[in-house]
């Protein structure tokens, strides 16, 4: 089962026809894809000393301010380290940055945080990704690279093309990736495998219009 794999275009309608059609809410499909990578993380056995996630303002972004707040409740060390504009963050990411601060989720702005980490969660860029990655996003990433921390992705890793795999300027090279709903074309090539490490499928929900068939 979901072993194929799908391009932006497809992760796109699939996500626009399960949210406008069949009518399960956006902020649904980012719970269930916070819990997978949630689930995944603690299964991977990695040292949860000091996470941090980071994140920008997208829905790549709301996901991983909603694997922070998992983290947190659970009594885990983790901040978040916010890329961007969060007045212009998506709806579902603004609620997830206001539920973070009902909960008093850290957030910290010093980049050492992040190359201190013993765990980085990487958020930034999902299928969302549309152009040369620059500016403090490129320095995001190169101090995830520089860090000793193992990282892990969320859906895909940031700077990767999830249609060609090939590195938008600069991208994360993590040790594992939870991909929601299928895995993407981009992260079977060479420099695809390179950087997502371990893919973990995620079922958040999300299924092609063939499965819908049968599924009725
Ligand atoms: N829509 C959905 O149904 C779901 C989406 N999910 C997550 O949402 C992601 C897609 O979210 P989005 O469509 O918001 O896209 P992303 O969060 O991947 O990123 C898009 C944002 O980044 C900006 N951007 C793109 N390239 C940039 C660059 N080089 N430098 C600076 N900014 C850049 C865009 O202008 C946009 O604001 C998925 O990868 C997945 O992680 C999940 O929450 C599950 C459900
Ligand atoms: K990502």
């Amino acid at each position: 089962m979901m072993s194929k794999a799908i391009t932006i275009a497809e992760a796109q309608r699939y996500d626009a026809h399960t949210i406008n059609e069949i009518g399960i809410p956006a902020l649904v499909l980012m719970e269930r894809a916070a819990l997978a990578t949630f689930n995944n993380l603690l299964n991977d056995d990695f040292d949860l000393s000091r996470v941090v996630v980071v994140a920008a303002t997208g829905n790549n972004g709301g996901d991983g301010i909603a694997v922070a707040r998992l983290l947190h409740i659970r009594g885990i060390d983790v901040e978040v380290y916010l890329l961007g504009d969060p007045a212009k963050a998506t709806p579902q990411t603004t609620q997830q940055l206001k539920i973070a601060n009902y909960y008093h989720i850290p957030f910290t702005t010093d980049l050492n945080h992040v190359v201190n980490a013993t765990l980085i969660v990487d958020a930034i860029f999902g299928v969302g990704l549309s152009r040369d990655i620059t500016g403090k996003f490129a320095d995001a990433i190169n101090a995830i690279n520089a860090a000793d921390a193992k990282t892990v992705a969320i859906d895909v890793p940031s700077g990767i093309n999830a249609d060609t795999g090939e590195v938008m300027g600069v991208a994360v090279v993590a040790d594992s990736t939870t991909t929601m709903a299928y895995n993407k074309i981009g992260l079977l090539t060479i420099t695809g495998k390179q950087h997502s490490g371990t893919v973990h499928v995620a079922d958040i929900g999300i299924y092609a219009q063939d499965h819908l068939e049968h599924a009725r």
